[in-house]
């Protein structure tokens, strides 16, 4: 293609991220751009189309980012090419948010006409400000009775600073206004501005590993172009590989004979590892390499961390390869071997929230069909040790005997939450039961306001939010940062089963909880644990001292001994049923523990401990 005929193609290319609060609306507006334009066939169109994860569907979220190149036919006469992203909405996934967005020119930003600007519309609007992306506000959900459009755009201007008076008015479920949405990215969202003669600058935005063509980059092509047989450089690591195949995804991948500056597609190199790349990393060509390469992504360190054991200690190898194959499509997700005098060995994996955690867990078993135990979720901990050192801690079990350390302190996080006037006295009540230190409350406007708390984070990632949803009837919605480690007075309490310290049951907690929160353990284990053929005695510790204990009788008799040997159906049924309730069951000395044990501080009530 010669010069001029792609300066052409590029200035047709309208590269786009859609970012929202959760639920407003983003992947079901994505849907009806993909059956408006024809991308998808009909008979081929299900709902949530870019939600290709099956757990995605499931759950009715957008875990993971995708990109789709979609052709449009404008009034204007001419074919356009767009590339939309879409993004998820969670709080846990807002790092996806900002890696698309590096990757684009513009962003709609949707909001549902009920609901109006919602704290992550807030934190996801200022991303692509800082990206210098061309904003273009649309009003979702104009179909439902409680629609307020008006409303909405007027907290665009108040809350945002945009200008709102044009904002699309859309509905996604109707498809009403997607028409003018189309046109008005054709005519708002700037085309690419990358130089197609200097040498290739590409960012990787995303990867994910395929069992038939090993890596597949998502890449933003900045400057020059790339073909199969291309020799490239990652800059980061200085490694270098010939492309095999280059292309667009439409949603399904379509090969193209080349990628140029302002395309967004996928790139395989034979990339054998997954280790050999990371997202963020810049492309160059080895025989003409750029000279600096693109500002890479902040790494988002990981907030909450678990213990992953395989229940067949035999598949450890297996976990360890599908850990690998996952972190390279989830560049949150960190881990490390861990061995656990309880579970054997397995590995401790950062996440960024609880969903986040959820998610890995549940692909690892989907996508992988592993067995797995989790242990509960804590945050890190800080150990100031008594000479001036600090010891990172992110398992509870690992915290130095009491008299080893002068201090432990706790991540904190500055909580935004949004809420209407009716309810701040229970929102404050919340924070305040959750050991949050109030900051300040803003009127965002006649019925609304922002209150702002310092609140440790092992507080939120549990079950703040959806404390906050059920005492706000749903209307509260919440963002919130790290703002560092302070000292707080926390203990590690120990569970012993027989006398034995179990680790992975270890957890930390404030000390004006302790004692309730042992004993709840302890009776929460009594129930989950089943019985065996001996007696189990658990204790709940710190240090030394017995704080609670329970104890669990032996039972008499095998299931199966009063059952006719002449009904071998039902004989087999039961076992069978045994044998699957056991798949979960983890042998701890000589407990059988189920994996609901583990999780069992999870699972404590904080209203119970309180005793309200
Ligand atoms: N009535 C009405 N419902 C809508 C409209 N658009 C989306 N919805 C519904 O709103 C819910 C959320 O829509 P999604 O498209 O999944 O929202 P999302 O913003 O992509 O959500 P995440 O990807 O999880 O962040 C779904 O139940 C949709 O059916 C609309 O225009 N009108």
């Amino acid at each position: 293609m010669d010069l001029k005929k792609l300066k052409d193609y590029q200035k047709h290319i309208r590269n786009f991220s859609i970012v929202a609060h959760i639920d407003h609306g983003k992947s079901t507006i994505a849907d009806r751009i993909l059956e408006l334009t024809d991308t998808v066939a009909q008979r081929q169109l299900k709902s949530q189309m870019l939600d290709d994860m099956p757990l995605e569907r499931q759950r009715g979220i957008t875990i993971k980012l995708n990109s789709v190149e979609v052709k449009y036919h404008a009034k204007d006469g001419e074919d356009y090419i767009f590339h939309l992203i879409d993004t998820p909405g969670h709080v846990d996934f807002s790092y996806e948010v900002s890696r698309s967005l590096a990757a684009c020119e513009g962003a709609l930003l949707v909001v549902d006409a009920s609901q109006g600007v919602q704290a992550q519309t807030l934190a996801n609007t200022y991303l692509a400000i800082d990206d210098d992306l061309e904003i273009l506000p649309v009003i979702n959900k104009i179909d439902l009775p409680s629609a307020d459009p008006e409303n909405a755009k007027m907290e665009i201007e108040e809350m945002l600073g945009l200008d709102a008076s044009d904002a699309v008015e859309v509905s996604g479920k109707t498809g009403l206004g997607i028409p003018e949405l189309l046109e008005r990215i054709v005519t708002d969202v700037p085309a690419p501005q990358g130089d197609l003669e200097a040498p290739l600058k590409a960012l990787i935005f995303d990867s994910k590993y395929d069992d038939y063509r090993g890596v597949v980059l998502a890449v933003r092509i900045e400057d020059g172009m790339v073909k199969p047989g291309d020799e490239i450089e990652i800059m980061n690591t200085h490694k270098k590989y010939e492309v095999t195949e280059v292309g667009v995804s439409n949603p399904h991948p379509v090969k193209k004979d080349m990628l140029v500056a302002g395309d967004v597609g996928y790139l395989t190199a034979n990339i054998k590892s997954v280790r050999e790349t990371r997202v963020g990393d810049t492309i160059t060509s080895a025989q003409n390499p750029t000279e600096e390469a693109l500002p890479g992504y902040r790494q988002i360190p990981p907030m909450v961390f678990s213990g992953m054991y395989p229940v067949d200690n035999s598949k450890y190898d297996d976990l360890k390869e599908a850990l690998e194959k996952l972190q390279l499509n989830d560049a949150a997700l960190e881990f490390e071997p861990e061995t656990s005098t309880a579970l054997g060995f397995g590995f401790r994996c950062g996440f960024l929230g609880l969903l986040h955690m959820d998610v890995v867990q549940e692909r690892l078993e989907q996508e992988f069909d592993l067995d797995l135990i989790m242990t509960a979720p804590s945050t890190d901990y800080h150990a100031i040790m008594n000479d001036g050192t600090t010891k990172v801690i992110d398992n509870p079990s690992d915290l130095p005997d009491v008299g080893e350390y002068k201090e432990v302190q706790e991540p904190y996080v500055k909580a935004e939450i949004m809420v209407p006037n009716d309810f701040v006295g229970p929102v404050m009540e919340l924070c305040q039961r959750k050991r949050g230190e109030f900051q300040t409350m803003d009127y965002l406007d006649k019925y609304r306001v922002n209150v702002i708390y310092h609140i440790p984070l092992a507080e939120i990632i549990f079950d703040f939010f959806d404390d906050l949803k059920s005492s706000t009837k749903g209307y509260a919605s919440l963002d919130y940062e790290i703002i560092g480690y302070r000292a707080t007075d926390l203990v590690k309490i120990d569970v012993l089963l027989n006398k034995e310290p179990i680790d992975a049951l270890s957890f930390i907690s404030h000390r004006s909880d302790a004692q309730a929160r042992a004993r709840q353990m302890t009776s929460l284990l009594k129930k989950l644990i089943p019985r065996q053929n001996f007696e189990v005695d658990i204790q709940g510790a710190i240090g030394a001292k017995i704080i609670s204990r329970a104890t669990i009788k032996p039972y008499r008799k095998d299931v199966t001994a009063r059952i006719h040997t002449g009904d071998p159906d039902r004989r087999a049924k039961l076992l069978d049923k045994q044998k699957r309730g056991k798949k979960r069951m983890k042998a701890v000395g000589k407990v059988e523990v189920p994996q609901d044990a583990f999780m069992a501080v999870l699972k404590m009530n904080d209203d119970d401990i309180k005793g309200k």
